[in-house]
């Protein structure tokens, strides 16, 4: 077994993300020497895994409880916020007690959530489960619940004390949940580090397989573009915008669906959206854009969507967080590593980028 990598994010109080295998044994100090409470919030399908990471904290002479929540974007809901915020009421939860999160981004989002707002802020540690949660949503410190407008409408920055990304936890894991995952990855190859591209492209069927060699690879490179990042504009000023690249037309994706998309399958046409829409506003090359197809695709990732769905779609669009009043702001490149903001392209060319996606297929 190789060594752990450390991967310090920088801010007001930095913490690290480590990346490795059989990490849990560092939890307990991850938690924290003056804390006496502690809350794992894990989901349905991790039960097991859950009590195991209580207990082991129980052991350590921590006062552990645990709860259960939904499983995917179920947890992310006002309503089981309020159930975790009751048990920590019910325990007597302070503000030197801390709360762990183990599993995919739906979980860390809501437990980083309720930590922030919880007496308006105690200390959270991620246990990431799934390569999304891994690459991004456990790090940067994005919480977020959704409501029946939108994907993560209510939410705040509430940075964690660390993060524990045990890659052997990705063993139990469906293999569409580690391809979904892989979007957010080819994203951060898109935005900022081109070799993750090459290392997809150079082996996809590798790339899909969490015990490959490339898996630790991509997690650590997908891992120092976002650590970069929110180490620099935690509360999205303006460069953190960039890691929202594709999003605009996934989270209205996955509004309109119902959330029955895993949030990386919406984020796949979303940056095939999102390319389509800087060739059209004359930003992308014809290659670039077509390079999105290729490596997403070639991953079992869609590329495609429903031609029926615009006015939804629109309409979701517009309460995507980079909206201004009526403007909509995308985050699209002008090249591999080059990410500048379109702000309110012409309607026609909106929906021209939207006719792209029922073109795809023919390609
Ligand atoms: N805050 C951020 O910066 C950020 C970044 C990316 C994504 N997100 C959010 O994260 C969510 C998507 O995360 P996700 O892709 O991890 O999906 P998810 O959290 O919905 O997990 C997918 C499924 O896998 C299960 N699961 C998790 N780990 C498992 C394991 N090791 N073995 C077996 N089953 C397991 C979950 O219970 C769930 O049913 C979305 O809500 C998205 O908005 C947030
Ligand atoms: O960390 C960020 O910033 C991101 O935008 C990362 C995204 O992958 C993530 O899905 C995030 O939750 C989206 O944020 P939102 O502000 O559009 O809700
Ligand atoms: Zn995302």
């Amino acid at each position: 077994m190789s060594a752990a990598t450390r991967i310090t994010v920088s801010g007001e109080q930095p913490y690290d993300v480590v990346v490795g295998e059989g990490l849990l044994g560092e939890l307990p100090a991850l938690v924290g020497d003056g804390v006496q409470r502690v809350l794992v919030v894990h989901p349905k399908a991790l039960r097991a895994t859950g009590e195991a990471v209580r207990d082991d904290l129980a052991g350590q002479g921590f006062e552990a409880y645990v709860a259960e929540v939904p499983d995917a974007e179920e947890a992310k809901t006002a309503q089981v916020a309020a159930f975790l915020w009751g048990v920590l009421g019910q325990a007597g939860f302070t503000r030197s007690d801390a709360l762990v999160g183990v599993g995919g981004g739906a979980v860390t989002d809501l437990t980083g959530f309720v930590a922030a707002t919880w007496l308006r802020g105690v200390r959270v540690v991620h246990v990431p489960t799934t390569l999304a949660a891994m690459v991004d949503a456990a790090v940067g410190g994005k919480t977020g619940i959704n409501t029946s407008d939108g994907k993560n409408l209510v939410g705040s920055f509430h940075p964690p004390a660390g993060v524990l990304c045990d890659l052997t936890t990705l063993e139990t894991l469906p293999r569409n949940d580690f391809v979904a995952g892989l979007a957010e990855v080819v994203k951060c190859g898109f935005i900022a580090d081109p070799v993750i591209l090459d290392v997809v492209e150079a082996d996809p069927a590798r790339a899909t397989d969490w015990r490959s060699a490339s898996t630790r690879d991509l997690v650590e490179r997908s891992v120092r573009v976002k650590a970069d990042v929110v180490g620099q504009d935690l509360r999205e000023a303006g460069l953190r915008e960039v890691l929202n690249y594709g999003h605009t037309f996934g989270h209205a994706v996955e509004h309109v669906e119902r959330f029955g998309w895993r949030h990386g399958a919406a984020v796949s046409v979303g940056l095939v959206y999102a390319a389509e829409l800087a060739r059209l506003a004359g930003r992308l090359d014809d290659a670039t854009t077509q390079r999105h197809v290729d490596v997403l695709r070639s991953l079992g990732l869609p590329t495609t969507y429903r031609q029926d769905r615009w006015e939804q779609l629109l309409s979701a669009m517009r309460r995507d967080k980079k909206a201004r009043g009526d403007l909509l702001r995308f985050v699209v490149l002008e090249g591999v590593g080059r990410p500048v903001r379109l702000e309110g392209p012409d309607p026609s060319l909106l929906h021209a980028a939207y006719a792209e996606l029922g073109a795809e297929e023919d390609r």
